[in-house]
């Protein structure tokens, strides 16, 4: 704390260490040091951009070889939910969580909706969610590289294919054939040392997937309950794009520990994000932050940058919704060919500009894992 108390915003002068109260603090076997700090809402956007600072500061300490700092938002007591804009103003009261949010006016990082009665997973420690406002921004690709990623970190993950309009996890993890049937029950597929299951793997590549509103919520409760997913740290969920009935389906159904949205830098996509974001508050539903693909392009020729989609968007985003900003990757040939070989990069081509970007946000996703409430 007194390392924190010397980075301080150029403006108001407030430090992590005098806005914001320690919640936890680890250091795992390999000097990975982990600070939990609880902030007041309004400041959070003004000390998440401190952290960076106060994480190289972190380093400097004797045995700790990184440092990440995780801010949770504090709300004052009395203030509303912010209501959701666009389409997700229509979630139904059900959509709302069963628990209230543990202590007055305070937002817990795993505060999402229990199932009523026995757990639908209890093998299950945390279940997080991958989403995107906008169609075709790269959250499949977001999810695969960060469940294999996190499984790379040490945690014994599953990744469950909820995009079940256009299921195509199968694909990038390069499986083939169905999974076994083990007394009644279906076996995850494994790959790249993780546990999957995707539609995608069921269902003839040609078939149309045309869904109706209850048909989701079947479609979901059956890949959640009816597969054998065993005991697993970590469970990632690729929901299909915007905010409709899989993730209504997926909230009622189990508690979600956290949620990942992944936009393009572009207003467009980010219009969608906030939206994303958005319902998921809504939910009580904690965003561990926002991943920023399609950053920029780096010609293999002359090594230039190009954004294409602008960039900067989606951290600009972040900061002002008060949600911490994971990352940003870009848009390189060797990503969309990684995912049409089924070789996700993170295994393919660890120390690719792309692989680097995504197992660094593995390593921060796995750190807040670490300190979610299960
Ligand atoms: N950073 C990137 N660089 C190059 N290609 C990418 C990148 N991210 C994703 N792609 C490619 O873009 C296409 C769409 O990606 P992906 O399927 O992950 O998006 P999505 O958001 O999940 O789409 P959908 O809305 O269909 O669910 C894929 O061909 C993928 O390989």
């Amino acid at each position: 704390m007194d390392l924190l108390s010397t980075v301080k915003a150029p403006q108001t002068g407030l430090s992590l260490a005098s806005a914001g109260r320690l919640e936890s603090c680890t250091v795992d076997d390999g000097g990975r040091l982990t600070l939990t700090l609880t902030v007041p809402r309004e400041q959070a956007s003004a000390l998440s951009a401190l952290c960076d600072d106060a994480a190289k500061k972190l380093q400097t300490l004797p045995n700790v070889t990184s440092a990440t700092i995780i801010l949770t938002a504090h709300r004052p007591a009395g203030v509303p939910d912010p209501q959701p804009g666009g389409h997700a103003g229509s979630l139904p009261p059900s959509a709302a969580p069963a628990r209230p949010a543990a202590g007055a006016g305070h937002r817990p990082l795993g505060g999402a909706a229990p199932a009523p009665g026995t757990p639908v997973l209890p093998g299950v420690k945390t279940i997080i969610a991958v989403a995107s406002g906008k169609g075709g921004v790269g959250k499949s690709t977001t999810a695969v590289n960060l469940a294999v990623g996190l499984g790379m970190e040490g945690l014994k993950t599953g990744l469950l294919d909820a995009d079940i309009h256009g299921p195509s996890l199968h694909r990038m993890l390069g499986t083939t054939g169905k999974p076994d049937v083990v007394e009644g029950r279906l076996q995850p597929v494994q790959a790249w040392g993780i546990r999957a299951v995707s539609l995608g793997m069921l269902v003839d590549e040609k078939a149309a997937m045309i869904w109706r509103g209850p048909m989701v919520m079947g479609a979901i409760n059956q890949l959640l309950t009816e597969v054998d997913w065993g005991d697993l740290d970590v469970m990632v969920v690729d929901l299909p794009p915007g905010t409709g009935d899989a993730h209504l389906s997926l909230t009622q159904k189990v508690p979600l520990s956290g949620a990942v949205i992944v936009s393009t830098p572009q207003d467009i996509a980010l219009i969608d994000a906030r939206r994303g974001v958005t319902m998921f508050e809504k939910v009580k539903v904690p965003v561990l932050g926002l991943v920023e693909n399609m950053s920029y392009f780096c010609c293999p020729n002359c090594g230039h940058n190009t954004e294409l989609f602008g960039h900067g968007g989606a951290r600009r985003e972040a900061e002002a919704m008060g949600v911490p900003f994971l990352g940003e990757v870009p848009l390189l040939a060797d990503i969309r060919s990684s995912g049409d070989s089924g070789v996700p990069l993170v295994i393919g081509a660890p120390n690719s500009e792309g692989g680097k970007a995504w197992r660094a946000i593995a390593h921060t996703v796995a750190a807040a894992i670490r300190v979610l409430p299960h």
